[in-house]
């Protein structure tokens, strides 16, 4: 059975083990260092690496296309099924979970209207409320805690613009009722058990093992309970008790289910509202940690940066659409999520009927391919010589055919028709709270060997290492 499994896909190289038996996956996921193999697997056999019996890594950017396109017909892998919600004995679908892409689309397009960059400005002053009690909190410190400080940030801003209301997390510098460590458990769950997606099913969604189901489920209890609140006050506001002036996400998704009640059932809004607050809390927390890092570790970056803002008048909290447009920013933020994304193994897809050839091999149907970021943007090809390096200025250059290859290649937010549905309202996040905190402090590092494993591994202690 061994020899079997290895001969599937003797031509792609890899960690032997990883040929031989899915443990090796498994071990190294549990450990938080898969992506830290991947990465050493691709720097030594270059952009086809295995990584599992049945799994290939891709680090060539030219194949985003065929896998992520959006008629390739390469579904999500089976590890994702382990994000399933479970309440009463059912399985709950989300966005990121359900594999089926007829349910997928469906839910998609009924709570795109949610997502869009206008929309997005809807929530601009959950966010500036948010930010606002982010700065007093630090004007109070002399030295603060920048991981702890921007999750408490992310964590606070996503409730009010999921739920209408902040968690508390910022005046009480901790995980007010337990949310963020039920996210965790939930990534930690996906990350344990993704290389043996049919144990988990056995195990947890199992009757006969109920008590043990309570790990998947314990987000999609949360989830349930907002929703039955905020039914109630919904329906309150009908009867015009309650005006509310700007919708949350969740107000959006029960109008939307209006119009898609299938999609949109008890289920898929709770789905949703499950995707939404995984989605955006740890993700945008540790990428603004991760660039307020790169521009502490380069002061000519953020002594340019402050120079464009002050150029910009920018003080305060400044509105999206006064930085939205600003060239270095952008420039800033891309090349902040270049250098540092959070995934911690290649987003799967499976090849469908008949095979396909790709980055110049054949797979056999069934196999799971995928691109990680963090290996694509290492792309010499694409990127230059220097991919090691933080250096915005190589997304400000006249160059529109190399500058449409980079944007092509960048895998920050996914790509295809399953990419981050959540993107302009991180982006808007992150171009207000980011200059919003240089300009307002003058921000040091307290070591004088600051290394990004001091800032990002205790936001995702539980599922990646980083060195
Ligand atoms: C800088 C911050 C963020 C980053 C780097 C990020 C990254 C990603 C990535 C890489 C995916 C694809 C995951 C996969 O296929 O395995 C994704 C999906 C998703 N993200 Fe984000 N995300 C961020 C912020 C947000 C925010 C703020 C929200 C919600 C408001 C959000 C909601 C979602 C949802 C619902 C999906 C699933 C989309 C689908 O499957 O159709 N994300 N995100």
């Amino acid at each position: 059975r061994l020899v079997a499994n290895w001969s599937r896909l003797r031509k792609a190289p890899g960690p032997i083990l990883a040929g031989f038996t899915d443990l090796w996956r498994a071990y190294q996921q549990y450990n938080g260092r898969l992506r830290e193999k991947v990465l050493e697997s691709h720097a030594r056999y270059g952009p086809v690496v295995r990584y599992g019996v049945r799994c290939i890594s891709i680090s060539d950017p030219g194949v985003i296309n065929v896998v992520y396109g959006s008629r390739a017909g390469f579904v999500t892998g089976d590890s994702y099924t382990v994000l399933l919600g479970h309440q009463n004995g059912k399985d709950i679908a989300s966005l990121v979970s359900t594999r089926d892409e007829k349910q997928h689309g469906a839910l998609r397009r009924s709570v795109a209207n949610a997502f869009t960059a206008t929309a997005a400005l809807d929530y601009e002053k959950w966010i500036d409320v948010t930010i606002e009690e982010l700065l007093v909190s630090l004007a109070k410190k002399s030295t603060f805690d920048l991981t702890s400080m921007t999750l408490w940030y992310t964590m606070d801003a996503s409730a009010r613009f999921t739920f209408g209301a902040p968690l508390g997390c910022l005046l009480a510098e901790e995980d007010v009722d337990g949310l963020l460590q039920l996210i965790r458990d939930r990534l930690t769950h996906w990350s344990r058990w993704s290389s043996y997606p049919w144990i988990e099913r056995l195990v947890y969604r199992n009757p006969i093992f109920t008590p043990l189901a309570s790990n998947p489920s314990g987000m999609t209890a949360v989830a349930a309970a907002s929703l039955k609140e905020r039914v109630s006050q919904v329906a309150a506001r009908r009867d015009g008790k309650d005006a509310r002036v700007t919708p949350d996400l969740l107000e959006r998704f029960l109008e939307a289910s209006k119009d898609f009640p299938k999609a949109l059932d008890e289920p898929g809004i709770i789905g949703m509202l499950m995707s939404t607050i995984s989605g955006a809390g740890d993700t945008t927390a540790s990428v603004i940690a991760a660039v307020i890092f790169y521009l502490l570790k380069h002061p000519a970056v953020l002594k340019k940066l402050e120079a464009e803002l002050e150029s910009n008048s920018i003080h305060g909290i400044p509105t999206f659409a006064e930085v939205s447009k600003l060239p270095y920013l952008n420039a800033v933020l891309k090349e902040g999520m270049r250098v540092f994304t959070p995934g911690t193994h290649p987003m799967e897809r499976v090849v469908p009927t008949g095979g396909a050839v790709i980055a110049g091999m054949h797979f056999p149907e069934g196999t799971t391919v995928g691109c990680m970021p963090a290996a694509v943007h290492l792309s010499k090809g694409v990127f230059g010589d220097d991919v090691h390096v933080f250096r915005p200025e190589r997304w400000l250059i006249e160059d529109r055919e190399q500058l449409r290859r980079m944007e092509a290649a960048h895998m920050g937010f996914s790509r295809g028709r399953r990419n981050c549905i959540g993107q302009n309202i991180a982006m808007l996040s992150m171009k207000k709270v980011i200059p919003a905190i240089i300009m307002k402090f003058k921000v040091i590092s307290s070591t004088q060997t600051l290394r990004l494993s001091q800032i990002v591994p205790r936001l995702l202690r539980y599922w990646v290492r980083y060195t």
